[in-house]
């Protein structure tokens, strides 16, 4: 009986043995599941709080450019609408320019005269009349006021309407109170206002303007018609590019193009423009090239010239006197950093080969930056007098100006007369 006690025993004490083993792992089991849960909860919940967070803000961002996207569709749609919601009637035209009287003449373009007026609203406006006979036709009009309706930057003249009206074309801008670079440039007593620091601000701005043509705006837009007249002063002395009449709508890809109506001034043309109706964003750059050897020199680049402005500009650079081409009464106060590298981007734009002509987008970078080398600049064209006279071209120096209505408001100097 003892013996089969302990032997029940013994058989029983195994068992037990086993089944408190078992127990004793599965409360490891239990400890060690706690433990690691601890672990995931430590490791997992941060992780999808900052992947949630991530997705939220994906989705925020998603959510913010397709609004934004949006918005710019109603704007296109807005834009479209408003060139019919521009339409002027004439007689507030009319009224505005006081029948469009001498006094109120502000100059006389290519294609016709320019009035100032004063809308009900206080607004003033500068109202271009095209003149019947000038050879613009309804389309390139119309090109004109669609261009301009869809352009906004601050080194652009804005336009506010048009009117259409029996034979009356009218296009109404913004009033641009300092009229045109020229009249400060080339004039002996208002050159002195425009100090380096400020012809630098212009340089820079009319870069940025022909950027915004040839790259920001959505249809790449050539000027072709680049000009001391066609930039105009605000009352900061801001320049704001005018007058796109002859400029051609592109799409992006669509860059270059032929024409066998060169529309132009032939001290600014480029020499592929001028002999063979083909240009390009590149045929702005050799005209801003000029545009800029003018403001730093005050001196124009017409046919009267013995040598054109980049031939002397450039026979100057070789000689190693470049600086000898700034305006005598900038010479006191310059910088000689900026003036040269002015010079150095004039004579690149300027040159013959349009390959190396830099881009609007070099250029900006270029006035920016002066840790960006410039490369060295070739010959210009041989545009001398001589080969102007050789291939029977004149210069087209149509625009006068009439300063009865305009007296320059000037920001902070007025002019000693
Ligand atoms: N928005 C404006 N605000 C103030 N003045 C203006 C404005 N637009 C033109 N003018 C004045 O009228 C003049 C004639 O301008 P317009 O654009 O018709 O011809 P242009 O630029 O002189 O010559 P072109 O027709 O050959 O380009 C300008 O030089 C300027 O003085």
């Amino acid at each position: 009986m003892l013996c089969l006690t302990k032997l029940c025993r013994r058989s029983v004490s195994p068992v037990n043995n086993l089944i408190r083993r078992k127990r004793i792992t599965e409360l490891g089991y239990a400890r060690q599941r706690k433990k690691s849960s601890k672990k995931i909860v430590i490791i997992v919940v941060p992780t999808v709080i900052v992947v949630v967070l991530l997705l939220l803000s994906m989705i925020t961002i998603c959510f913010s450019l397709r609004k934004k996207k949006g918005i710019d569709t109603v704007k296109n749609v807005d834009e479209i609408s408003s060139v019919e919601s521009l339409q002027f009637n004439f007689d507030t035209v009319r009224v505005a320019t006081e029948d469009f009287c001498d006094s109120n003449k502000l100059g006389e373009g290519g294609f016709g005269l320019v009035y100032k007026g004063k809308l009900s609203d206080g607004k003033d406006i500068a109202v271009k009349r095209l003149s019947r006979n000038s050879g613009q036709g309804i389309e390139e009009f119309k090109n004109e006021v669609l261009l301009l309706a869809k352009l906004q930057h601050r080194n652009l003249v804005r336009l506010f309407g048009f009117c259409l009206e029996g034979d009356e074309k009218l296009l109404i801008y913004e009033f641009v109170p300092n009229a045109s670079l020229d009249q400060f440039v080339f004039d002996p007593i208002k050159r002195s206002y425009l100090d380096w620091e400020r012809r630098y601000k212009i340089i820079g701005g009319i870069a940025r303007g022909l950027l915004y043509l040839h790259e920001d705006s959505r249809d790449r837009i050539i000027r072709r018609d680049l000009k001391a007249s066609n930039i105009l002063l605000d009352a900061q002395m801001n320049p704001k590019i005018s007058d796109f009449g002859v400029a051609r709508l592109f799409v992006v890809d669509q860059t270059q193009g032929n024409t066998s109506r060169v529309v132009g001034t032939y001290g600014y043309m480029s020499p592929e423009y001028a002999m063979h109706g083909q240009f390009s964003v590149k045929s702005d750059v050799f005209s801003f090239g000029v545009l800029v050897l003018e403001i730093i020199s005050g001196q124009k680049n017409n046919s009267e010239r013995v040598e054109d402005l980049l031939s002397y500009a450039w026979r100057q650079w070789e000689e190693g006197i470049a600086l000898e081409l700034i305006e005598p009464t900038l010479r006191e106060c310059y910088s000689r950093k900026e003036v040269m590298r002015c010079i150095h981007i004039g004579l690149l734009c300027g040159q013959e080969d349009v390959v190396r002509r830099p881009t609007m987008a070099s250029v900006v970078l270029m006035l920016n930056s002066y840790s960006v080398t410039l490369p060295l600049p070739t010959a210009p064209p041989l545009f001398a007098s001589s080969r102007r006279k050789e291939l029977g071209l004149t210069t087209v120096e149509h625009g006068t100006n009439t300063t009865n209505a305009s007296q320059p408001i000037l920001p902070d100097r007025s002019i000693s007369s």
